[in-house]
């Protein structure tokens, strides 16, 4: 059974802009699913509709039309690695919280095998690691956190937001790399949005491009990266490939 399935999904809201009746409509029939183990990208350009389907996907919204079904237990990673995580929090803490609150463990201290197994999955050394507050971890590390966080409960489904938007150009390869490889260790299929479809193309075994609330070429990444059909699909595997020779030329990365 897939792990997550979306049948006609639609959601618009209404624009403020003096004229009753003016909406935008951010999402508009998308159908999609995702087998066990299976890793999606879903990729556009700014504002067509990618963190409004993310957050139908996960039902932080309620679509207009349509239907969105969840098997088992989903984790979470968001754009923000500076707003992610709490201050205040040890990174031991944070990384146990969905245990605490799911109330798979009732103290802190039962979580500390887990804890220290999901660290080391994210390729962070639990000994160093727990003890840091947020402020003291770079901007990649933050993120590695967000997703040991999203793994620790072991869930069927991650759903990953512009993982690696803000981070420099040096460590989005790495954290996307760790983002396959941890989800495939913990048997995780995942979902990824995001304008990056170099990145999509690395860690993803189908890839959809949106194009104004609508998935307009879907396929095994493998054909879209070599083979796309719409000239946006071109456009992005252009512009992708353009930034990351710029990158190479200039800063040897
Ligand atoms: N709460 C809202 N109220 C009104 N319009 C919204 C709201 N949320 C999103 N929109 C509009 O819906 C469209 C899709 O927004 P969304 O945030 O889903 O795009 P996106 O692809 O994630 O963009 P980005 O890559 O820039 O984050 C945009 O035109 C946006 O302005």
């Amino acid at each position: 059974m897939d792990c997550l399935a979306a049948s006609h999904l639609s959601k618009r809201f209404p624009v403020r802009d003096g004229r009753s009746g003016s909406f935008v409509q951010a999402v508009d029939d998308i159908s999609l699913s995702l087998a066990p183990g299976e890793s999606l990208g879903v990729i556009g350009t700014s504002g067509c509709g990618k963190t409004t389907l993310v957050r139908l996907l996960l039902g932080l919204l309620r679509p207009d039309s349509g239907t969105v079904t969840r098997q088992g237990r989903s984790g979470f990673v968001g754009q923000d690695p500076y707003a992610g995580l709490c201050p205040a929090m040890p990174v031991g803490r944070i990384v146990a919280e969905p245990l605490l609150f799911s109330g798979l463990a009732r103290r802190l201290r039962d979580c500390a095998p887990q804890v220290e197994e999901a660290l080391a999955l994210v390729r962070l050394d639990p000994g160093t690691y727990a003890p840091r507050l947020p402020s003291q971890l770079s901007g990649g590390e933050r993120q590695r956190v967000a997703l040991a966080r999203a793994l620790i409960c072991s869930p069927g489904l991650l759903v990953l937001d512009e993982p690696t938007s803000m981070l420099d150009q040096e460590v989005k390869d790495s954290v996307a790399d760790l983002i396959r490889d941890a989800s495939a260790r913990r048997g995780a299929a995942f979902l990824m949005v995001t304008h990056d479809i170099l990145l999509a193309g690395r860690i993803c075994g189908r890839i959809c491009v949106m194009d104004h609330g609508r998935i307009i070429e879907e396929g095994p990444a493998e054909q879209i990266m070599t083979a796309p059909r719409q000239p946006l699909t071109r456009d992005l595997i252009r512009i992708g490939s353009d930034v990351k020779s710029y990158w190479a030329e200039r800063y040897g990365i």
